[in-house]
């Protein structure tokens, strides 16, 4: 799998370098490309972001670099690459990019790349999600910040290809930087060959759709607390039956909104004594 990332923070990434990931791309399974969104633009401030049209608090990220970024990935559509080099005024860009503007036919298939924006406004990241996105073979990341990034640049690049908005939790950050990383951790751990006993995937809170069982390892008592003596016990059915209550009495008290409709209790079942 090819990862491209564009973000105004590049260095952020140099931790990919370690661990797992930092494996996986020695080894090949993972190429990863970091582009600094400032090396797209042209003016002395390399500025990357604007005031509001309709005004407002804060400021918006630029259409033009984003374009100049992404096509440098992509490849660019030419009419595209000439409009920019020439326009200076963003009004007659706008004008003679809506009337050359033709789809390149880049992601006209859907094996082509999928250009992924975090934001708050996107669809809810999930295990599923990280597992369907590990079989892609390139994955573009475009890290907003500040109030967002131009609409256009979505709207532009959606009418080439797949363009996923993917929010992490109904929380705000400052920019897109922290939720790719924990995406790209999601899905990079997913992808054959990169975690070393692919055994540990399976048995982890949501692979089932259910939440993980408590783990315990050396000493059997500890400060007074006991290992639960089932795991003691050498009797794997029973260790597996009590695994397996442990992960739905866990979902149902934390996240009974994760609850699988054939686990939940009989609607009129009464609540046994406590
Ligand atoms: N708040 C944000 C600001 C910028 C880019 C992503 C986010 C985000 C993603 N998931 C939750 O928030």
């Amino acid at each position: 799998m090819r990862i491209d990332i564009v973000t105004i923070f590049p260095e952020f990434f140099d931790v990919l370098d370690l661990s797992l990931l930092g494996k996986a791309r020695q080894s090949g399974l993972i190429e990863l490309g970091v582009h600094n969104l400032r090396d797209h633009t042209h003016d002395r401030h390399h500025s990357v972001d604007d005031t509001p049209y309709g005004g407002g608090a804060g400021m918006v990220m630029k259409a033009e670099p984003w374009g100049a970024a992404l096509d440098a990935i992509l490849g660019a559509a030419p009419e595209a690459v000439a409009t920019e080099a020439v326009a200076t005024d963003a009004a007659a860009v706008a004008t003679e990019a809506a009337a050359t503007e033709t789809p390149t036919a880049v992601n006209a298939a859907d094996d082509g790349p999928i250009l992924i924006f975090p934001s708050p406004a996107g669809a809810q990241f999930t295990q599923a999600m990280a597992r369907e996105l590990s079989l892609e073979q390139h994955l573009i990341f475009g890290c907003g910040r500040y109030e967002g990034i131009d609409q256009r640049v979505v709207d532009h690049y959606e009418a080439r290809g797949r363009v996923r908005l993917v929010s992490l939790g109904d929380y705000v950050l400052n920019g897109g930087e922290v939720a790719v990383m924990a995406m790209i951790e999601a899905i990079g751990r997913l992808i054959p060959g990169v975690v070393g006993n692919p055994e540990s995937l399976v048995e982890e809170s949501h692979e089932d759709g259910l939440l993980e069982y408590p783990s315990y390892t050396k000493p059997s008592s500890w400060r007074g607390l006991d290992v639960p003596p089932v795991l003691l016990s050498g009797n794997h059915g029973a260790i597996s039956t009590w695994r397996r209550q442990q992960q739905i009495e866990r979902t149902e008290r934390v996240r009974p909104d994760l609850m699988p409709p054939d686990l939940l209790p009989p609607a009129n079942a009464k609540q046994s004594p406590s």
